[in-house]
């Protein structure tokens, strides 16, 4: 379990991007402990909000605030120790192994002179690696790696670094059925143990599946928060998709399947 359940509040976030304005008063409370999917049309925002919700983009108007502190005033070790990002499409420009690439989950834990606790660093680094499913994989080279594994590496990397906050962007990129329903249950269960974990997803069947809460983006706002049953409705998935649905009940829930266009 981890100690204190951290909250993750935006008060009012406004994100303009060159002249444009990507998200416009957007004001949500993501507590730990439920799942939270963040779905939306391609250029909906969500890679923009995760960014400033992990503090790497500044809002041009706005507050995140964690644990009622502004994030803006965590300085950037403190801030790294407490959230793990996993951005869409990662990449490592070195041919490290995947346990060294693992291993750099725990920089922020550093001290200025090496590792403070060297078997907590590697204690973390080989959960992280079981918990992914890539142990087998410890030496073998993150550049020798297919497109699934290297995705599976880098989300090592992030639980390494043993998060609070956990913002994954579109993991499920390149992983095949079983993997995709491995880190769902994955992602479900760090957050169920306390931890805020938002999952940016295309795939509306399993966000509506593993979430406890999904968030609708379109045209720079919030469309739809609740429930996934309630927030992906099927109007609300018309409206922000175009498309119309089917459903498919699977443990006790009614999966939207998209099957055509409006
Ligand atoms: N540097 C930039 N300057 C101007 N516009 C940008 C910039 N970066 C992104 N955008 C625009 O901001 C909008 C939101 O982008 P974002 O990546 O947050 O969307 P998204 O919902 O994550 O999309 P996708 O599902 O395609 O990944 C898009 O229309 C994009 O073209």
């Amino acid at each position: 379990m981890v100690s204190a359940m951290p909250t993750l509040d935006l008060a009012d976030v406004r994100a303009v991007l060159g002249d444009r304005t990507i998200l416009d008063r957007v004001t949500l409370t993501l507590p730990a402990g439920g799942l939270i999917a963040l779905v939306g049309p391609n250029g909906a925002g969500k890679s923009t909000l995760l960014a400033i919700l992990a503090g790497l983009l500044a809002p041009a108007t706005g507050e995140v605030r964690l644990d009622d502190e502004p994030l803006a005033r965590l300085g950037d070790r403190a801030r790294a120790r407490v959230m793990g990002y996993l951005e869409q499409q990662p990449e490592c420009h070195w041919p490290l192994s995947v346990a060294a690439l693992a291993r750099l989950g725990r920089l922020p834990h550093r001290g200025a002179f090496g590792s403070l606790d060297p078997r907590a660093d590697a204690a973390a680094v080989e959960a992280a690696l079981a918990r992914t499913g890539m142990t087998g994989f410890r030496d073998r080279r993150i550049d020798h790696l297919s497109g699934g594994e290297r995705m599976r590496a880098h989300l090592a990397r992030v639980l390494a670094g043993e998060p609070r906050v956990i913002l994954a962007d579109e993991p499920l990129a390149g992983l095949d059925p079983a993997h995709q329903l491995e880190v769902m249950a994955l992602l479900r269960e760090l957050a169920a143990q306390g931890r805020v974990v938002v999952v940016v997803l295309h795939d509306l069947a399993l966000a509506a599946r593993f979430a406890d809460r999904a968030i609708l983006l379109g045209e720079g706002r919030v469309l739809a928060d609740g429930p996934p049953e309630t927030a992906l409705d099927d109007a609300a998935l018309a409206r922000a998709y175009g498309v119309s649905v089917t459903r498919v009940e699977i443990d006790g829930r009614r999966v939207p399947l998209p099957t055509a266009r409006l």
